[in-house]
């Protein structure tokens, strides 16, 4: 499930993962050295089951962390906090294959408190990722709006897909909002696909859609529609503002100078648009058909 490759941030995390280790091998030293192994008899395999997943999940939830955030305030509060706890349920569990004599009783009677000391930490992380979150949501808005989805993410651009465009686009009909929607395509991309190769066109996908995002307004939505195209969004706005928004994208992409990672020379491209101001009664497909049929022509005119 997690592994320790680019996808994870576990190589970020050394010296918690290592902290992570500690905090359970303390709990087994602990036991060990102070306490006297139950009979079998005595030991119950309900209480086994359950003390055991508590503790297994709470690792789990642990290296889960670990695995998807990136060193920070808000990690570390996490670790530091779920660590806590983890040394509790660890005690816990180990309680079923251990007894202490009355010289180390104090260990059965320490083990609740580091799990609170652990939820008043692990309070304040989630507060922190809360003012965290909210940071990251604004950056976000012209990626994702209100709503989110990561199975819909297109991994090249980072953007959403055509799916996610258009059921935005339904919701804001349905509630009887007017928007501009519009299709941007990058000219001639096969030809820069066939002289520089796929992965270079997957770069410059992901640096066009940066750049479309940047020339947007916060309350507008940019989707990956298809191949080099990308679908916008524009709630609130007139043609004309719109045209204006539309014309400063193909601008920067004209400008934006792409350079290949074999060689520093620039690579310019330009792109073409259509758009249409969408009423509430219109049906997308149809819509969406003239649109495309006008990129074409466009492409047609310009040959
Ligand atoms: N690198 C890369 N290329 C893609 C991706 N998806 C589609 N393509 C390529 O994008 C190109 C799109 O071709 P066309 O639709 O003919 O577009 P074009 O060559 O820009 O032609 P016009 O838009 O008519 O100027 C094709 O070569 C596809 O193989 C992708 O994810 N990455």
């Amino acid at each position: 499930m997690f592994t320790f490759t680019n996808t994870t941030q576990f190589r970020h995390h050394k010296l918690w993962l290592a902290f992570t280790f500690c905090v359970v091998a303390l709990a087994i030293c602990l036991a060990f050295m102070f306490g006297n192994a139950k009979e079998s008899a005595v030991i119950s395999g309900l209480d086994i089951v359950g003390e055991g997943s508590i503790a297994f999940l709470t690792l789990a939830w642990m290296l889960a962390a670990l695995a998807s955030r990136p060193p920070g305030k808000v990690t570390s509060l996490l670790t530091v906090g779920l660590g806590f706890f983890l040394f509790s349920v660890s005690l816990d569990f180990l309680d079923e294959f251990f007894h202490y004599p009355d010289a180390a009783y104090w260990i059965s009677m320490i083990e609740s408190y580091p799990a609170a000391v652990g939820m008043v930490v692990m309070t304040a992380a989630l507060y922190q990722w809360h003012l965290e979150q909210r940071a990251l949501n604004l950056q976000l808005r012209r990626r994702e709006w209100d709503f989110r989805d990561h199975d819909a993410i297109d991994p090249i651009t980072q953007l959403y897909r055509a799916e996610y465009w258009k059921a935005q686009i339904n919701k804001l009909q349905q509630s009887g909002k007017s928007a501009v929607i519009a299709i941007i395509d990058i000219n001639n991309f096969s030809l820069f696909n066939q002289k520089h190769g796929y992965t270079e066109g997957d770069r410059y996908l992901h640096d066009i859609a940066q750049l479309v995002i940047m020339n947007l307004r916060q309350q507008d939505l940019a989707c990956r529609y298809a191949g080099d195209r990308f679908a916008i969004l524009m709630p609130d706005v007139s043609p004309m503002q719109a045209d204006v928004i539309l014309n400063d994208i193909k601008v920067s992409i004209q400008h934006l100078a792409f350079r290949h990672s074999q060689n520093a020379n620039a690579i310019y491209t330009t792109a073409r648009s259509t758009q249409v101001s969408l009423l509430s009664n219109q049906r997308l497909a149809t819509v969406l058909n003239t649109m495309l049929s006008k990129l074409e022509r466009a492409h047609d005119s310009a040959a």
